[in-house]
């Protein structure tokens, strides 16, 4: 960067929802210019700043940051690692890099002295992560949860208060850019299990395996489910949890089922909001839009303009303990189950039951995280949620 006139040149490296966004919120930034896009396959828009050569931009001596949306692990992992060790700072969206691969980047940044940023990764639109590593920077962060996957919550949503099917919804929210190219990772949960990792990685300064964090998705959800918690009152949400349980961490990903009395009940569509306790600040919550090629742009740019700008971003910089294992025997609460009505169940953990249209709806007495998990992963079409107390 030209340090008299802090013009910044940037490289995109995929020309999709999120990359396209990026190049039309770098337009209403001052000083920042992209000056190369990387695409797969040539695109009608901005034509003249194609490639399909990395090198061409990572041998670019003007290029001072390169901001990754094409998704995946690789080649995203090689770019951005190969982008860092020619000294340009790097912004993604990409949770799926981030969350498995955060250490490693983290020590090529260091190493090469350049920036590393991922606010988009988690929460889209949302200055989620970036206000959580500010939240630690003077105070212990003992919790973070909330709705990290706008796909869900758009389903999740127009089912309950439209009554439409999953199926149509989920195509509308492919067809709006929120969905990832295998949506398979957001309605099986997977997409929520990475930001779950990479935000306990910020608050608790340590580094998750994914593998570690259990995961319920909502692809078995059936709109007689939706019926039954609307006819109790109840709103159902895919929530991450995370939090500090003496030297462990429990983390894991259910949807949960909450009155109207939460918050995250009268989240809508594609928004988000995900939340913090901090030992000092207490409660601390973030709303809004999730996904979308516009708030996630908007969002990365928001990254490239703090290093522009010199403002620090320290991911290891919290204070409080560095716990280094899942643990989610110790943290309970009652789980639903609607199985079919022909199958068995432990007598044991149940509280109450209904049986109606061929199925069986059993709600449970509070049972561990992870007694609940490995009961769920017994039923093949099963839904199960835990409720919120
Ligand atoms: N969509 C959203 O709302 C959000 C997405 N994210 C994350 O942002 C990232 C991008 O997502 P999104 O924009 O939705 O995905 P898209 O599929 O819309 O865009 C990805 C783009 O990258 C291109 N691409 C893929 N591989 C290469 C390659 N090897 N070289 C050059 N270009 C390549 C694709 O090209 P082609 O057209 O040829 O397929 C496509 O244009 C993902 O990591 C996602 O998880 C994060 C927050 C929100
Ligand atoms: N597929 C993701 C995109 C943003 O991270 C989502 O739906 O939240």
């Amino acid at each position: 960067m030209n340090e008299m006139e802090m013009h910044m040149n940037i490289a995109i490296l995929g020309l999709g929802t999120v990359g396209s966004g990026a190049c039309e919120a770098v337009k209403s930034a001052i000083d920042l210019e992209v000056t190369r896009i990387l695409v797969r396959r040539p695109k009608p828009e901005y034509a003249d700043l194609q490639t399909e050569d990395i090198d061409d931009i990572l041998n670019d001596p003007n290029i001072d940051l390169v901001a990754e949306c094409i998704g995946g692990i690789h080649p995203a992992l090689e770019y951005v690692l190969g982008a860092m060790e020619h000294g340009k700072h790097v912004v993604t969206a990409n949770k799926a890099l981030v969350s498995a691969h955060f250490e490693e980047l983290e020590n090529c940044a260091r190493k090469n002295g350049v920036q590393f940023r991922f606010t988009p990764s988690a929460g889209g639109g949302i200055p989620w992560l970036y206000n959580l590593q500010r939240a630690g920077r003077c105070d212990t962060i003992e919790e973070v949860h909330g709705i990290v996957n706008g796909t869900c919550n758009y389903i999740l949503d127009l089912m309950h208060t439209k009554g439409l099917d999953f199926a149509e919804v989920l195509r509308d929210a492919q067809e709006l850019g929120y969905a990832e190219s295998d949506p398979g990772a957001d309605i099986e949960g997977w997409d929520t299990q990475r930001k779950c990792v990479i935000s306990a990685n910020l608050a608790f300064r340590t580094v998750i395996p994914e593998d570690s964090v259990p995961v319920l998705g909502i692809h078995h959800i059936l709109a007689e489910d939706i019926a039954f918690f609307n006819e109790n009152g109840l709103t159902c949400r895919l929530l991450m949890n995370a939090s500090l349980q003496g030297d462990a961490v429990s983390a894991y990903v259910e949807p949960t089922l909450l009155t109207s009395a939460a918050l995250e009940s009268g989240v809508g569509t594609n928004y988000n909001m995900v939340s913090l306790t901090g030992k000092n600040v207490g409660p601390l919550s973030f709303y809004g839009q999730g996904a979308g090629k516009m708030p996630t742009g908007t969002s990365l740019v928001h990254d490239i303009i703090d290093i522009k700008d010199g403002i620090s971003f320290s991911p290891s910089a919290s204070t409080g303990p560095a716990p280094s294992k899942v643990d989610n025997t110790k943290t309970s609460h009652p789980y639903y189950f609607r199985i079919a009505a022909g199958a068995s169940f432990p007598e044991e953990p149940i509280a109450s039951e209904q049986v109606r249209n061929s199925y069986r709806y059993i709600t449970t007495k509070p049972m561990t995280v992870s007694d609940a998990h490995a009961l769920a992963s017994r039923y093949e079409n099963a839904f199960v949620a835990g409720y919120k107390e």
